[in-house]
């Protein structure tokens, strides 16, 4: 079943003072079926960052549209997006984005404060503090946690509405080598459990743990590897042949 499609994206970004356009999506289209675990790979400023933010609903793309569940997000106006995100999306940053002022546990119930939504969380807490095993972290504060323990939080601040798709920017990029693999083991798991994830990131080795990997060069989809039954290992040599090959190794 397709959850997300984006057709004919394309976003241009113009200078006020210089009066010149930057087009940083040219004409990007592609489909997430239900359950899918993108990773999306391209040089730097190649449009990764604009592409994930306009599937949020963060910044407006100049033409296309991207749907999800069938609703056309590219028409909604400012409020109805605000619950959109709220109800839909789930966000992980490089930079975690958790607020200091708030417990950990705080933390990850606010997007069901927002929402008016608190039944059973208490419950959702404590499941996900299990499955990310941060149960000992809930009553500390961001400032006292490892990056990879603040991570685990956004993560479970991103899962807790049980939102229809995980977008992650660079998740992975603040983190070091063991880290890194822990998040994207918890990615995986909850792939496995049907969570549909989208990713953007720099790292062959992240993209390795995706099911499928895009390639964005010259604002467009440029190519695409499903990983199939490759291990993470073969995915990661066929994702560095790609980048040699294809993109001339500067990703
Ligand atoms: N707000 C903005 N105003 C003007 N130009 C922008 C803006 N945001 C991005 N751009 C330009 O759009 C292009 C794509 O940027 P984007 O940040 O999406 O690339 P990226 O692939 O995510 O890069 P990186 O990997 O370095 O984060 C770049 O040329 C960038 O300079």
């Amino acid at each position: 079943m397709t959850l997300l499609s984006v057709g004919h994206l394309k976003k241009e970004y113009r200078s006020k003072i210089k009066n010149n356009t930057v087009v940083a999506l040219a004409d990007v289209s592609f489909d997430v079926e239900k359950g899918e675990f993108i990773a999306i790979m391209g040089e730097s400023g190649s449009g990764k960052s604009t592409l994930l933010n306009c599937i949020a609903t963060l910044d407006k793309p100049t033409s296309g549209n991207i749907a999800l569940n069938n609703q056309n997000l590219t028409q909604l106006s400012e409020k109805k997006l605000a619950a959109f995100r709220r109800d839909h999306l789930g966000f992980v940053f490089q930079d975690f984005n958790l607020l200091d002022t708030m417990s950990v546990a705080d933390n990850i119930y606010l997007p069901l404060v927002l929402a008016k939504n608190t039944k059973g969380k208490e419950q959702k807490l404590n499941s996900l503090a299990t499955q990310l095993g941060i149960q000992d972290l809930l009553n500390k504060y961001p400032y006292e946690l490892s990056g990879g323990q603040k991570q685990r939080v956004a993560i479970g601040r991103a899962l807790v509405t049980n939102p229809d798709i995980l977008l992650g920017d660079e998740p992975t990029g603040a983190l070091d080598s063991k880290n890194s693999a822990e998040i994207l083991s918890l990615f995986e798991k909850y792939n496995q459990q049907q969570q549909t994830i989208l990713m953007v990131t720099h790292s062959a080795l992240a993209a390795s743990h995706a099911r499928r990997v895009l390639f964005i060069k010259d604002g467009k989809v440029f190519h695409q590897i499903y990983r199939g039954n490759r291990t993470e290992q073969e995915m990661l040599l066929t994702i560095n042949d790609a980048m040699t090959n294809i993109l001339g190794g500067i990703v």
